[in-house]
């Protein structure tokens, strides 16, 4: 049986778009696939020749498609278990089923309300905003404006689901280490998440929180997740057994050199470690292994680590757990299940209030692109 409840506009959900990055399938889609990425965005050819190699490297095919496949199959099979009977379509922002192509199949298919659901736990407006954006080109370019709605789900980097499966994953990492003699004080923690620039770092979450050299909610919502996994860490394994140095970073920076984007690097800061033995990499800022994780952490970083003499461990991202799906099934659940909780394991001071009453960042969110392509 459908569970659907009835919103403020009147209808019900009887479906999810279930919305990701995209990325290329083989070596000929690898430079169309670029192109759709960078459009307008100032990014060097110089950085897009580089990028090419990490996909051509991996056989011109990276493995997100074929990793939100699996999510979405489970994400069907959960849904099912708990009776909420709506399909889940897919559709990229970048590569095929485009979101346009997808909004045109609900409408075909009779839908007019749907729950949109996306590969990023963090508000900014790579993660957050722009996906608002695609939904809402697509509508314009197939003018289903008003005739279907599609309202995101919120952001989930708080949601016990995403986080638990990290607390675990650095459990083991840390008890790999330990098997091969590495002690607590040796060791250090290395969040890793995407890099983006300052400026559209400074907007994320609602304008009342924007200020310039803060990172905004982006990066407060990355710090506010590893103190709560540390704190599960140390909960789990003992004071003793914790180490205390541990610390966020980023990766994968694009864009002109001139602009600035958040740091420190993690190859940088590896580079720069001091009386460790070995590193455990948590990729808390993605969902699945995609190429930022195998190419930008298992193939970069860990030869940065190598090449310092230092044991390399890196955590498996949270789309691999079952807790993670669950999560999916919950924001799901948090539209059509009237008065279902909202769980988040988090409280940001001052701004998870707003982000409780509006079950996101909002539609104001992580703002601006100029037309030069930096962050307004
Ligand atoms: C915050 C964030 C996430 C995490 C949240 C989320 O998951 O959404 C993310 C994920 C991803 N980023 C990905 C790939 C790329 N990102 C690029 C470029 C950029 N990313 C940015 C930000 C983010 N990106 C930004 C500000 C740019 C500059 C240009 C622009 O403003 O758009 C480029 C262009 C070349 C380059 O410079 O790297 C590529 C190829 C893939 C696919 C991997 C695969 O194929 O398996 C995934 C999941
Ligand atoms: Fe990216």
């Amino acid at each position: 049986m459908t569970e659907a409840a009835v919103t403020e506009n009147g209808g019900a959900y009887t479906a999810v778009l279930f919305s990701s990055f995209g990325g290329p399938e083989k070596h000929e889609d690898v430079i169309p696939f670029l192109r759709n990425v960078t459009r307008g965005r100032g990014i060097p050819d110089e950085r897009l020749e580089e990028v090419a190699t990490h996909y051509r490297a991996l056989g011109g095919r990276s493995p997100i498609n074929e990793q939100n496949r699996a999510l979405i199959a489970r994400l069907e099979a959960e849904l099912k278990r708990r009776r909420i009977d709506l399909p889940v379509y897919w559709g990229n922002r970048n590569w095929e089923p485009y979101v346009a192509d997808t909004v045109r199949d609900m409408h075909n298919d009779g839908h007019t309300k749907v729950v949109g659901l996306v590969t990023s736990a963090y508000s900014s407006y790579s993660s957050c905003h722009q996906y608002h954006e695609d939904f809402r080109k697509a509508l314009d370019e197939t003018g289903l404006m008003g005739t279907l709605a599609i309202d995101k789900a919120r952001v989930y980097y708080n949601h016990p689901g995403f986080l638990e499966p990290v607390v675990d994953g650095v459990k083991s990492a840390l008890e790999a280490h330990r098997a091969n003699g590495h002690e607590p004080e040796a060791i250090e923690i290395l969040f890793s998440t995407h890099s983006i620039p300052t400026t559209m770092a400074d907007v994320s979450g609602p304008k009342s929180s924007w200020e310039k050299g803060s990172g905004g909610w982006y990066v407060a919502q990355h710090e506010a997740a590893i103190e709560y996994v540390m704190a599960r860490v140390r909960e789990d394994l003992g004071a003793e057994q914790t180490p205390e140095n541990y610390q966020l970073v980023y990766q994968s920076r694009s864009g002109a050199p001139h602009v600035p984007w958040l740091e420190p690097d993690i190859n940088d800061v590896i580079d720069e470690l001091e009386a460790r033995s070995a590193v455990v990499v948590v990729p808390i800022g993605f969902v699945t292994d995609h190429v930022e994780v195998v190419w930008d952490l298992d193939t970069e970083a860990k030869e940065t680590a190598e090449n310092k003499g230092l044991a390399f461990v890196r955590v498996a991202t949270s789309g691999s757990d079952d807790r993670f799906i669950g999560a999916l099934a919950d924001l799901v659940q948090e539209a059509v299940t009237p008065g279902f909780e909202r769980r988040a394991v988090i409280d940001l001071p001052g701004a998870l209030e707003n982000e409780k009453r509006t079950g996101d960042c909002g539609l104001e969110c992580c703002l601006v692109r100029t037309p030069e392509g930096t962050f307004a």
